[in-house]
């Protein structure tokens, strides 16, 4: 089975270096792994085609350091160029997330091949209208937010007149109910709002700062992934 079939976005940490307070982004991908977490993004506004490689690579070699190369996804925001250099340098790279600014998913999907992951985000207004109008096969899931607002995107759920729009739970729940792939839900999610989520029917959670600007991000990262656990774990 390859990583597409085995895709887990129960625990999706997204990363880059202007998250973790100046600590080394392997190593917390390490903690997050070793706590758990089943997927990783690694996400730079700020770094350059070179040292996006160079942190994709130092993940890549994480998560086989770990021995979960075949369990624990590796995706790429944004870069597909990123992705295509890395793969031409003999990393693992499993696949891509892109927005709707970003490089069309089709396009994603032609390049990266029919074995990678690509994820999609759109608001949720415009989910609802996205899911019934596009063919959503070469898509593997949505990520979908934000929960509230959040200073790691300051853009995020942004109107053009500057207001933002935060995702209540009952339209994450309308999503998630109506979606024919599993979405993943983050932007702000702390540990308090697991509970809710699982409840929501999302298939799992993304989070930035709760894990990488934690005092502690192997704690943190453990003790989020228990409570998503323990929330979704079936009663029979
Ligand atoms: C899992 C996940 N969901 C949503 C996003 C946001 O993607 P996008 O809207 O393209 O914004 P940027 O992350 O590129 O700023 C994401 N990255 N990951
Ligand atoms: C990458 C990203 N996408 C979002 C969306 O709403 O689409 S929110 C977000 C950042 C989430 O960071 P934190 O967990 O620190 O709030
Ligand atoms: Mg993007």
């Amino acid at each position: 089975m390859n990583m597409r079939e085995k895709l887990d976005i129960s625990a999706y940490l997204v990363i880059g270096p202007e998250n973790t307070k100046g600590r080394s982004v392997a190593a917390i991908i390490t903690d997050a792994i070793e706590a758990g977490f089943t997927c990783i993004q690694i996400r730079s506004k700020v770094a350059s085609a070179r040292e996006l490689i160079q942190l994709t690579k130092e993940a890549a070699d994480a998560i086989k350091t770990a021995g979960k190369s075949d369990d624990v996804a590796l995706l790429v925001n944004d870069r597909l160029d990123v992705i295509l250099a890395a793969r031409h340098m003999g990393v693992k790279v499993d696949g891509i997330h892109v927005g709707q600014s970003d490089i069309p998913y089709d396009v994603c999907r032609k390049h990266l091949g029919e074995d990678a992951i690509v994820g999609v985000s759109a608001r949720t207004e415009a989910l609802l209208e996205y899911i019934q109008t596009v063919d959503v096969q070469p898509i593997d899931y949505f990520g979908v937010g934000p929960l509230r607002e959040t200073a790691t995107k300051p853009d995020c759920g942004q109107l053009q007149d500057g207001s933002v729009i935060t995702r209540s739970l009952s339209d994450i729940a309308e999503v998630a109910s109506v979606s024919p792939i599993p979405v993943v839900l983050g932007g702000g999610v702390k540990l308090d709002d697991l509970p809710a989520l699982a409840k929501t029917g999302v298939h799992g959670f993304f989070v930035v700062s709760a894990v990488t600007e934690a005092k502690d991000p192997k704690q943190a990262a453990t003790e989020l992934v228990d409570m998503w656990q323990r929330n979704t774990e079936r009663e029979d």
